[in-house]
């Protein structure tokens, strides 16, 4: 079993337009560990997430997830890779509105071909405190409800690793904690990675390490991270780039 979740080695990305949008980045997720990943609108965030998840394919470089290098499948075994060894998380939760709750998270078993056990369903759900909605449409439920359901969806594959993009953004301040809290159960209590892109300093202090990015390089680490030292990097970035202007 590969002993990282998630590498990055020299990954870079470049628009036609000659705009580098990330990298070259060298970056290792050992198993079991939430990263949040930080930086200003437009610093390559949302690039480096595709890149790492098999969205986007790297215009140099190298990812590999749980020691399996992405550059050397072709599109439908990525996709396969996605589906079965990825969970995803996004800001809009992306739930099918025709689905039930308890639908929408077998979905990516159901993708996986074969019959859907019941059990794993219910667990996923049961951990989220959503068992008793499994058979409501996600219009029924809250935005956080909702959120939740998407974790649910995202933990029901045991993936490798979960990408998660801005999952609080949507969400007021107590309900994002809910959903930072599933996270880090599922690391904690079940060994999943989480990478987290967020632009909360409070949401970000819910990871083990913090990687700041700045026009598309890493501009600084931190380990063990508090929303106070997070804001900090995040002041000292913006006055470097103005500083530079
Ligand atoms: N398809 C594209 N073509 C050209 N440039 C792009 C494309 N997509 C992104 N970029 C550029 O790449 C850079 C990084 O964008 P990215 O979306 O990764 O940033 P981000 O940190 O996620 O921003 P935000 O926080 O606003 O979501 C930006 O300068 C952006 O304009």
């Amino acid at each position: 079993m590969a002993r990282h979740a998630l590498v990055l080695d020299g990954v870079s990305r470049a628009y036609a337009n000659g705009v580098r949008a990330l990298g070259p980045v060298d970056l290792v997720v050992p198993r079991g560990r939430f990263l949040a990943v930080m930086g200003r609108s437009g610093s390559g965030k949302s690039t480096l997430l595709q890149c790492a998840a098999g969205l986007d394919r790297p215009t140099g470089g190298s990812v590999r997830i749980a020691g399996t290098d992405l550059g050397g499948l072709k599109e439908t075994a990525l996709t396969r890779l996605r589906r079965e060894r990825i969970g995803f998380v996004f800001q809009a939760h992306n739930l099918v509105p025709s689905l039930t709750v308890a639908e929408n998270v077998a979905l990516p078993l159901l993708l996986a071909g074969g019959r859907v056990p019941d059990a794993p369903v219910r667990e996923a759900l049961a951990v989220v405190g959503l068992a008793g909605r499994a058979a409501d449409t996600p219009g029924r439920l809250s935005g956080g409800q909702q959120q939740r359901v998407a974790v649910a969806r995202a933990l029901v594959t045991a993936p490798e690793i979960v990408f998660a993009d801005e999952p609080t953004g949507a969400l007021d301040p107590l309900t994002a904690q809910d959903v930072l809290a599933l996270l880090r159960r599922a690391v904690d209590t079940e060994g999943r990675t989480v990478v987290m892109v967020t632009h909360d300093p409070a949401a970000a202090a819910w990871a083990d390490s913090v990687l700041f990015l700045a026009d598309g390089l890493v501009a600084d680490t931190l380990e063990a991270p508090d929303a106070r030292t997070v804001l900090r990097i995040m002041r000292g970035l913006v006055e470097a780039e103005r500083a530079a202007a």
